[in-house]
């Protein structure tokens, strides 16, 4: 069996238990990085041959040995029995890079998430909660269906508890008793059945709510802030040395988690994104030098602006946080509309809600505000472009034009997920509590070139995900603009 070396003591490998020494086809080595005596941040790396290298996930039994594992119920459901090879191998591994040449190197990887034929939980023993942290996603109540309905139908778990209002919840809220029935229909419906909010991360308080209610695994949905807010609380977690299985979802339809494919409820947003654009495209072809400006989400990201303006063919201008744009002059926005509006009589404008800031800030003097959670409070971007956009226009005299301002901001985050994003996030329960049933911990799960993986925290939180407007998704938008 493999070994876990911290510098300081020689501890059982997480999963150890069904592996055996022919599982291991690669030099097994796994190193603490950060290595200080008191509990560094845990990171797994475990090199194997040919430049492969695995970025593993904490396991219980890192810093709890000898605990009793226990035949995987799934073994004997009647629905998957028939699958031929239904349990995940202990060494499957997931290629964080799916574009190859002979000679390079077989580069990072993470765990597969699946079921495993051993689990570290007994089912009567399991005392579960799920909670839903930052801003609204389509898509959340379907994972939260799916983590109850998972947990009952697959492992036979009846305690599930729901976490009132985020974070603070925890402390300051009572639980909601979650059972199949009680979120049998939830996930035709927009919103979090559980409440979110942003702030009131209160790390002691939280993990010993967790110790005091007997809760052994915990279920967190959010975004990149809650995300860290979940590394926090495993690391006390494990500081505490408690049988708790921390596992995270990510969740944000601004898209800006990395490492992970895509997240779920961004599907379903820009499919409501395309409705508004629809309608601004309406608007501007009907009235004579029409211009439609819609305001899509994306504080620092805007994917949400780029697909949705991919998907409709109808937007002449995108405008997001990665691509920094000026007004006046030559190669500016007002040249850009004039051409557009003389050569096409109208013309459609998107503008991701983080665009041009630091043209806002300097025009309105704003202090640097901050939500709860310390995100920065943005202008009203939207608003003050269709000003700027009229001002200019009607000074020239030469071009009167006729703008309608559509912001559907919140709109795109409220509504039910799709039925593509209902299935991914089945997949994201059900990958998390595999995950979770197994005694892995301190993961966040997502599919990486399509295979669902568990990824470590610190992967997740290192940075954001961001439009790169050299690669070839923002090439084939401009190319659009010039069908
Ligand atoms: N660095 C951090 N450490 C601990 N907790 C954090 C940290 N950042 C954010 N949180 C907590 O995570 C929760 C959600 O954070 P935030 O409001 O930033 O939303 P999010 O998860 O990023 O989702 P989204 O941005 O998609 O709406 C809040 O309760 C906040 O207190
Ligand atoms: O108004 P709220 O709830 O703080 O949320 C706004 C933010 O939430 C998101 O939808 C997700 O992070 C952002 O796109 C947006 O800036
Ligand atoms: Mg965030």
């Amino acid at each position: 069996m493999g070994s876990v070396s911290n510098g300081a003591s020689e501890l059982r490998c997480g999963g150890a238990a069904e592996a055996n020494s022919d599982d291991h086809k690669f030099e097994k080595k796994v190193e603490y990085l950060n290595s200080k005596n008191e509990f560094p941040k845990l990171a797994k790396i475990v090199n194997g041959e040919y430049g492969y290298t695995l970025e593993d996930v904490p396991h219980l039994c890192d810093y709890i040995p000898h605990l009793p594992t226990y035949t995987n119920p799934l073994q004997h459901n009647l629905a998957y029995s028939a699958v031929r090879q239904y349990f995940v191998d202990y060494d499957d591994t997931v290629a964080q890079k799916i574009v190859v040449h002979k000679d390079t190197p077989r580069g990072t990887h993470f765990r597969r998430a699946g079921p495993r034929q051993r689990v570290y939980f007994e089912s009567d023993d399991v005392r579960a909660c799920i909670v839903t942290c930052g801003g609204l996603c389509p898509g959340l109540n379907t994972v939260i269906r799916e983590i109850v309905c998972g947990l009952h139908h697959m492992y036979g778990v009846k305690r599930v508890l729901g976490i009132d209002g985020g974070y603070r919840g925890f402390y300051a809220k009572n639980t909601i008793s979650l059972t199949p029935n009680s979120v049998n229909n939830i996930h035709k419906r927009g919103g979090t059945i559980l409440g979110t909010s942003r702030g009131g991360h209160d790390t002691k308080k939280i993990v010993d709510s967790i110790q005091d209610r007997g809760i052994n695994q915990v279920y967190i949905i959010g975004g990149d802030g809650t995300q860290k807010g979940a590394a926090v609380i495993f690391e006390e977690i494990r500081r505490r040395g408690l049988k708790v299985a921390v596992a995270g979802i990510p969740k944000t339809i601004d898209n800006d988690i990395p490492v992970i494919d895509k997240s779920f409820g961004f599907d379903s947003a820009v499919e409501e994104a395309e409705r508004a654009i629809n309608a601004a495209h309406v608007e501007a072809t009907s009235f004579e030098n029409g211009i439609g400006l819609v305001k899509l989400m994306g504080r620092y990201s805007g994917f949400i602006a780029m697909y949705a303006t991919i998907a409709s063919r109808d937007v002449d201008c995108c405008l997001i946080p990665e691509s920094p744009f000026y007004l006046e002059g030559r190669g500016g926005l007002f040249e850009y509309i004039e051409k557009r509006i003389k050569e096409n009589g109208h013309m459609v404008i998107v503008i991701a809600e983080g665009a041009g800031q630091e043209l806002l800030t300097e025009s309105l003097r704003s202090a640097n505000k901050e939500d709860a959670s310390g995100n920065k409070l943005l202008q009203d971007v939207g608003l003050w472009i269709s000003q700027k956009i009229k001002d200019h226009f009607s000074k020239q005299r030469k071009t009167a034009v006729n703008l309608k301002y559509i912001d559907p901001t919140y709109m795109i985050r409220a509504i039910p997920s799709n039925a593509s994003d209902n299935v991914y996030c089945t997949l994201l329960a059900q990958s998390a509590v595999h995950g979770a049933m197994a005694g892995y911990t301190g993961f966040t799960v997502g599919p990486v070139n399509g295979r669902h993986a568990y990824i470590p925290f610190h992967r997740i939180n290192e940075r954001q995900n961001k439009v790169v407007i050299t690669d070839r998704m923002w090439a084939r938008l401009l190319s659009s603009f010039l069908e």
